[in-house]
């Protein structure tokens, strides 16, 4: 009988370890995992036995002169997978270092650390050399503070169902504390510490175990059935089989993109599935919310049954996202997948469709660089009736508030409209004064070719709700979900038939800093029973989350559905350091200070293209920039229309807004000053104490923004007097 296919797997440590290797080095690499893919078993690969390896799978095998693969190949089933690469002797220590086993309880294969047992096998055969293992160290340590209490007080059944293996069981039980579960964190597969970590955070077990897909195995775990193994989502967070020489190829063209391959298991739970409907993922900062909606969209048209010239649609609040997206995207599709996803930011979609379909108006922004539409407001600003005496700040408020998001288009219609959380109440009379300005502002906008944004959504809604265009997609995927109109909801609603897998949004409203809160249901999107959350931080620090987090505590998050969201219920598995505030008396001394931390930066080997600084405002940036490069230091300023190119040198100087969606290993927030942020204009414009709560909120939010861009490291500086922000305490 002919035998299977073979399974070709890629531990993530292999791209790990390749990425590590000089590149002149890689091309030989790449040779050989290809001709392994293709056939593990051709005469020319030799697979040699290690010598003292625990674990008894373990072989090498040559790549050239100096280099070897480890590779898992069990005895049984036809699998093989790469483990590791490194220089001959380098590879053989980490072989011995190491043991790769499928988990009987949970049944996924778990690849961990066995320093500590040879250490102990080397102590037990030589009595006169008695070296305290990592479990009596740290007993030993404890004898001399206070009687230690175990960090968990679990059975053994429930650290074997969260994938402890057995013979960690006693250390894990000897923990007693979470610096010393940190400790041993290699000593334990990836998902067993995760779910120690979060255990020892006070997350509920139930809740991880169905984070992690680890509800109990149905049938009786084959410790020897590797093949099953690779299919369990627990395993596919470290290992992948590349279904193709392309993918192949695209994994190793960046491997230390893991976020390409190695989704983790509760963001697999939402991506790999049909939905009977409109999904709504929530998620902190950081939680891989994009991450997941890619792939969401790579899947969902990879799909077998996935309508031949049919098309999905992926679109975003802003347009630089919507620019990183796609090329993103591009990295993880084949070119037929890509070529079904069709990538834009919501305004350009709505430009063009309206455009296409005879509309000549141009979309103008309030503050936009050409002040078109500021011009024609203050057209419109002089028929403001004086005798009401009420502040020009009521009538922008009562514009956005009111007449463009319901969009009223008549005198009856604003007699009808609600103004519900409208600081200010107005009679009949009062409107029938006030509705001129209005009136002049659309009469202004369309003389002069012009239109706001809401009301060429309305056009565009209309469009396709009376038929006059049919165009729709197959599926819906939207990130920034929390930035989107009401309108703008109802016609991504519009633009996908109601049916299976039609629409997936992610969003966080911690991070709303456009738009005011909608509810989707009011909007046709009913996401009754598929609402989920994220709940794992892969970007920043603990400590950094919790300082960026702390500024929105007591402030009510809505969950884009008319519920309440919270900031307590998500975390990152790796500690850090506390982010560093400094307070100078000028801006000199604070700019000083910055160029020697950018100077401490580069010999810990931080290049300056991750180093971030943001600032409230252009004015700051340019501010900063010029002081920097004064002092030596090269700048590079992000662009509203280009994504970031980190080939490019220089420290990078953005906005707040423009640093949105972006990560970087350093991130500087400086002139957080009195008067600044908050930005006194955006929340003194307004007389109305609704208004100024809300801008309030959204000024809090862009803070919170920005602090979660930070990967290691959070500097956060002023000068003058602090904004009052910086006194709130983590
Ligand atoms: N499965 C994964 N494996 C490795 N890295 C991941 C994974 N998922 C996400 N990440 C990384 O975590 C970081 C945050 O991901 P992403 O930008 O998708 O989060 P987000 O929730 O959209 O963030 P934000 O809302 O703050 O913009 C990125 O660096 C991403 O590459």
């Amino acid at each position: 009988m002919a035998k299977a296919q073979p399974k070709v797997a890629l531990g993530d440590g292999f791209l790990q370890a390749f990425a590590n290797i000089p590149r002149t080095k890689q091309k030989a690499v790449m040779n050989f995992v290809s001709k392994f893919r293709a056939n593990p078993r051709a005469p020319g690969i030799n697979y040699e036995v290690i010598r003292n390896a625990r674990d008894p799978n373990f072989r090498s095998v040559r790549i050239d002169l100096d280099y070897r693969g480890i590779v898992l190949s069990p005895d049984q089933g036809n699998v093989y997978i790469l483990l590791w690469v490194d220089k001959h002797d380098d590879a053989y220590t980490w072989a011995v270092r190491h043991r790769c086993q499928i988990h009987p309880t949970t049944g996924s294969l778990q690849l961990f650390e066995v320093e500590h047992e040879i250490e102990q096998r080397e102590t037990d055969s030589s009595p006169q050399n008695i070296a305290p293992t990592p479990v009596e160290e740290q007993n030993q340590s404890d004898q001399h503070t206070i009687p230690a209490t175990p960090l968990f007080n679990l059975e053994d059944d429930i650290l074997l169902s969260i994938g402890v293996p057995q013979e960690r069981l006693a250390l894990v039980h000897s923990l007693t504390s979470e610096v010393a579960l940190e400790k041993i964190e290699r000593q334990l597969p990836i998902e067993a510490f995760e779910a120690l970590y979060l255990l020892a955070a006070g997350t509920p077990l139930e809740e991880i175990l169905q984070e992690y897909s680890l509800s109990k195995a149905t049938e009786p775990v084959d410790i020897e059935d590797f093949e099953a193994a690779l299919d369990n989502p627990v395993t596919q967070r470290r290992f992948h089989v590349p279904e193709d020489e392309q993918e192949l190829g695209r994994m190793l063209n960046a491997p230390l993109e893991r976020w390409r391959v190695f989704l983790h298991p509760s963001q697999r739970q939402l991506v790999e599935r049909d939905w009977n409907g409109p999904v709504r993922v929530l998620g902190g900062a950081g939680t891989g919310k994009t991450v997941v909606a890619m792939h969401r969209a790579r899947w969902l048209v990879s799909q077998p049954d996935w309508p031949k010239d049919a098309r999905l649609l992926f679109t975003t609040f802003t347009s630089n996202l919507a620019l990183d997206i796609a090329d993103n995207l591009r990295k993880i599709c084949t070119p037929e997948q890509a070529q079904r996803i069709e990538v834009v930011n919501l305004d350009a979609w709505v430009s063009q469709f309206v455009k296409r379909n005879g509309y000549q108006s141009t979309i103008v922004y309030p503050g936009g660089k050409d002040r078109h539409y500021d011009n024609c407001w203050s057209q419109a600003m002089a028929l403001v009736p004086g005798e009401l005496g009420l502040p020009d700040s009521f009538y922008k408020e009562e514009w956005q508030r009111v007449i463009l998001s319901q969009q009223v288009r008549s005198r009856r219609d604003y007699f009808a409209a609600s103004r519900v959380g409208r600081g200010v109440a107005l009679n009949r009379r009062q409107r029938a004064q006030i509705w001129p300005v209005f009136e002049e502002m659309r009469e202004q906008l369309a003389r002069a070719g012009f239109v706001t944004v809401e009301d060429a959504i309305h056009h565009a809604l209309n469009l396709l709700q009376t038929g006059s265009d049919k165009r729709s997609y197959h599926a819906v995927v939207v990130d920034e979900g929390q930035d989107f109109s009401a309108e703008a909801l109802s016609l991504l609603r519009a633009l996908v038939s109601e049916q299976r897998n039609d629409l997936f949004i992610v969003g966080d409203a911690h991070q709303r800093i456009y738009k005011r809160k909608t509810s989707f249901s009011h909007c046709g999107i009913n996401i009754r029973g598929r609402g989920r959350k994220l709940k794992i931080n892969y970007r920043t620090t603990e400590l950094i989350r919790r300082y960026a987090t702390a500024l929105l505590e007591d402030v009510e998050i809505d969950d884009l559905d008319g519920g309440i969201d919270s900031t307590n219920d998500y975390r990152s598995l790796v500690l850090g350091q506390e982010p560093i505030i400094k307070n100078f008396s000028d801006i000199g001394g604070e700019v000083q200070w910055l160029v020697q931390q950018i100077e401490q930066l580069k010999v810990e080997d931080v290049s300056l293209s991750e180093i971030c600084l943001v600032a409230r405002t252009n004015r700051l940036c340019e501010d900063y920039a010029q002081i920097l490069q004064n002092n030596g230091v090269p700048t590079h300023t992000l662009s509203r229309q280009k994504s970031d190119d980190r080939s490019q040198e220089g420290v990078r100087l953005a906005t707040m807004h423009r640093i949105k969606g972006l990560e970087f290993r350093c991130v500087m927030m400086v002139g957080i000053n009195k008067g600044i942020v908050p930005l006194s204009v955006a929340i003194n414009s307004s007389q109305d104490v609704v208004e100024r709560r809300l801008s309030d909120i959204n000024e809090r939010a862009l803070f919170h923004v920005a602090a979660t861009r930070a990967v290691r490291y959070l500097y956060i500086s002023s000068h003058g007097a602090p904004s009052e922000y910086l006194l709130i305490k983590s």
